[in-house]
Parts: C-alpha cells; structure tokens; sequence
C-alpha cells in the first residue's frame, strides 16, 4: 500500500523541437521552417502556459544529429530559443540544456545569468557532459573524454558556475584555482528574481547520480519501469541527504513519450502512423547508439545474448548514456523477448525512456500510481507531436489531474524555482 502524498505533481515539456518520433515533421499543422519560426516557438511557450505547467525543457548537444537516431537533428541553440519564449510568456520555466564538457564557465554562468533576468526567474540550466565523438569533432578532439574525466570537469565546472552566480550577490572576487579551471575574478550580471538559474542534471551513470544528489534541484531520468523509478528516486533522494540537503530540494522527472487519442485505439492507430511514416530502421538505430551494440546483425527472432545485455566492457569509453543503456537493458530483462518483439513493443513501452499510448485519463492513471507510489515528483512528458500533442496535456490531462487533487488551477508562483518548491514533498518512505 503507497502513502497517499499531498501537493501537486511537477509537469514539465521535453519539447525536443517537433516531437519525439521521426516524423512529427510530417505534420499538417507544421511547416517546412517551423523548427525555426520564431511563431511556433511562441505557440509551444504559450500553449505550455495555458496548461499552468511548470516547465519546457529543452534536450540538446552541441552536434548536427544522425537522422538515424535523431527525430530533430537539426535545432537552434536552446538558451536562444528559450530567450525568445520568455519575452512572449509569463511564468512558464524555462530550461536549457548545456554541455559542462564544451563550455567556458565563466561563459556559461553569464549567459545563463543574463537569461534568467531577462525571463523574469525562470530558467533552468540542464548539465550534461555531452557523449558522442561528432560533438567532439567540434570543438578539435577526436573523441568525447572518458566518462569520469567528463563528469570531474562536470563537477569543477558547476561549482565554479555556482561560485561566479554567488560573486553577483556578494560583488566579491573569487579566486579558483581548481584541477581544471583558474579564475580570479567576479560576474557583472547582478542576481536574477530567483538568485540564480535553476540547476538540473540528466545522466544515469554512476558519477551522474553523484552529481545530481550533490548540486541538482531537478533530474531527468530515463526509467522504463516503476520499481527501478523507485529505487532511483530513493538513490538521488539518499544522495542529497547525505550532501546535508532535504531530499526535497531535488525533483526526480523522468521522461515519458507519448502517443496520446481519445480512445486506446485511436492512440494506437496515431502512434503506428507515426512509426511507419518514419524511417524503417529508426527503432534499430536508436537501439544501438542507445546499447552500443549494432542491433541490426542481431537475429530477429532470437533473445538478445547475454554478451549484448552486459555491462560495456569499459564504461569510460562507452559512448551512449550509461542511463538509458541500464533502463534498456533492465527492460529486456524483464520480458526477454525476442529482438522482433522487442523492436515492436517500444512503439507503446519506449525504449531509453518509457511510453505511453493511450487516452488522457489512462495518462492520469499513470501519473497517479506512479506518484503515490514514490516513483517520481513529476514527469517530463514527450509527445509524439508537439504542434497536437502539447494542446492535449494542457486541455484535457491537466483538468483532469485538477478534478483529482494532482495539479494546481493556477499559477501561485512566478519562478521556475518558486514552481518545483511549490510541488508536493518528498514521501516519508523515501
Ligand atoms: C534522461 C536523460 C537525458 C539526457 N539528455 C541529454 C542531452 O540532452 N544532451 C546530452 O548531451 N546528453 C544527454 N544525456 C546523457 C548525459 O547527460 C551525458 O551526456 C553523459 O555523457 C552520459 O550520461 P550518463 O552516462 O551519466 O547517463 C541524457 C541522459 C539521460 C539519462
């Protein structure tokens, strides 16, 4: 039995440009340019807003993408994008992705600074450590640094990005003589409405968790079933407390992709259209940048072996996400399936994030039990389409988790910050 918890669940927008699935493009309510059309960036903002959801968040990596792999590969940069949004929203958060591994601290901590004025309090910065050698083609190394190298730069990164936001309040000097970084001096930004952006983390991998429960206010997850989300909530909860933090200061929201309808079937017919339309072997792609493993020489019709579901041999050199990879594999786990029906399942299950194909009450259930359940504080929702998809959740899921007692009526705070302490507390049984 799940302790019935109080307050509201946290509702955020991984808006990953058009949608999720390969061919949202396809889309009648889109344009060839949308992607880049200052109007429908507005209308994502706005439509968000409607919904008094908490906050858009914008996924991303410093890298033209592998349509392969990637339903959005090409994107603007988010800090921009979401600058723009704040001038046509009023309390909507706002969170930019942006990599510790290809960023100047100083940099960054400005022009994060800066946004979070100009929106009022309410932008949040995602830390990730970026994977992947095309990103680092970019900036002049031939590979991505081994994982622990990323995230102790990660670590040094944010807390020189903390120290500089704090030199805005006190109009001090700092004087860093890290590992990594040498700085001696102080931002000319002054505090935002909200002090300073919020931070999130998104990285599943050992020394992501590490980060997440030492600095992170908000984590986006990849966790496919209810009882790894659980043991995952406890983990990043236990690791604030030991940092000397309230387990509430951290927001667990992991993602969920969406294929929404008014009835199951209709849902399911949209989210089959969708994959079809799509390229045949994007579920295969994804799956082998997501394991590390080209599943397209896998036999279909067999399990997956053993060899492909273990750990990679060197994790420091792995070079998906160590998150998704563990979710997937724990999935697999869980059913064996053969890779046919493995690939056919993710259509409903997903695959790296959970899914959800169904109807707005369904979606509700959902949210419920895993909330009560002490599985998440809130979800950041993925629909398969934004331009349709978004307008659901903020005029038929939202009303109806307001009739449940789940989700507030209206804005009663003006900042990202402001929104996610406004959420429901941390279960006793965390
Ligand atoms: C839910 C989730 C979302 C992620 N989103 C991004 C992203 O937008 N950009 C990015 O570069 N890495 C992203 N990552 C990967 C990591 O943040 C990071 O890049 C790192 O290199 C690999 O993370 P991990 O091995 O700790 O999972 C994501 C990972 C997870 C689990």
């Amino acid at each position: 039995m799940t302790d019935r918890r109080t307050g509201h669940v946290i509702l955020g927008i991984n808006a990953l440009v058009l949608g999720y699935l390969p061919a949202a493009w396809q889309s009648p309510l889109l344009g060839k340019d949308s992607f880049v059309d200052p109007a429908y960036w507005e209308t994502i903002g706005r439509t968000a807003e409607r919904g008094t959801l908490d906050v858009v968040f914008l996924a991303d990596a410093p890298v033209l993408g592998d349509p392969a792999h990637d339903a959005n590969p090409i994107r603007l940069e988010p800090t921009v994008t979401w600058g723009h949004v704040a001038a046509a929203t009023q309390r909507i958060g706002l969170v930019a992705t942006a990599s510790t591994t290809f960023n100047d601290p100083f940099e960054l901590a400005e022009r994060l600074l800066s946004w979070d004025h100009l929106s009022g309090g309410r932008a949040g910065w995602n830390i990730v450590t970026t994977r992947g050698a095309d990103a680092a083609r970019n900036f002049g190394l031939p590979d991505v640094p081994l994982r622990d190298d990323r995230y102790d730069r990660a670590a040094e990164f944010v807390d020189v990005v903390r120290a500089l936001w704090d030199s805005a309040a006190t109009g001090a000097d700092i004087r860093h003589h890290g590992d990594l970084f040498q700085l001696e001096g102080r931002l000319r930004v002054p505090p935002s409405r909200q002090g300073r952006p919020v931070l999130l983390q998104a990285g599943g991998s050992p020394k992501g968790r590490e980060l997440a429960g030492r600095v992170a206010e908000g984590v986006f997850a990849a966790e496919l079933t209810k009882d790894k989300a659980i043991e995952h909530y406890r983990l990043v909860k236990r690791l604030a407390r030991g940092n000397g933090r309230s387990p509430d200061d951290v927001k667990i929201l992991p993602g969920l992709l969406l294929s929404l309808g008014s009835t199951e079937e209709e849902a399911r017919r949209r989210n089959d259209e969708l994959h079809d339309a799509g390229p045949a072997a994007y579920s295969v792609q994804w799956l082998s940048q997501s394991i590390g493993y080209d599943a397209s020489k896998l036999e279909l019709d067999e399990p997956f072996p053993e060899e492909v579901l273990a750990a990679p041999a060197d994790p420091q050199t792995f070079q998906g996400s160590m998150g998704f990879r563990e979710s997937i594999v724990a999935q697999i786990r869980r059913t064996n399936p053969t890779v046919r029906e493995y690939l056919r399942q993710t259509r409903s299950t997903g695959s790296g994030h959970a899914g959800f194909v169904g109807t707005p009450e369904q979606l509700a259930d959902h949210i419920e039990d895993w909330f009560h359940s002490g599985a998440i504080d809130g979800f950041n929702l993925q629909p398969d389409v934004l331009a349709d998809g978004l307008a659901v959740i903020a005029d038929e899921l939202v009303p109806i988790l307001r009739r449940r007692g789940l989700y507030r009526h209206e804005y009663q705070t003006d900042t990202l910050r402001g929104h996610f302490r406004a959420a429901a507390a941390t279960p006793d049984s965390a």
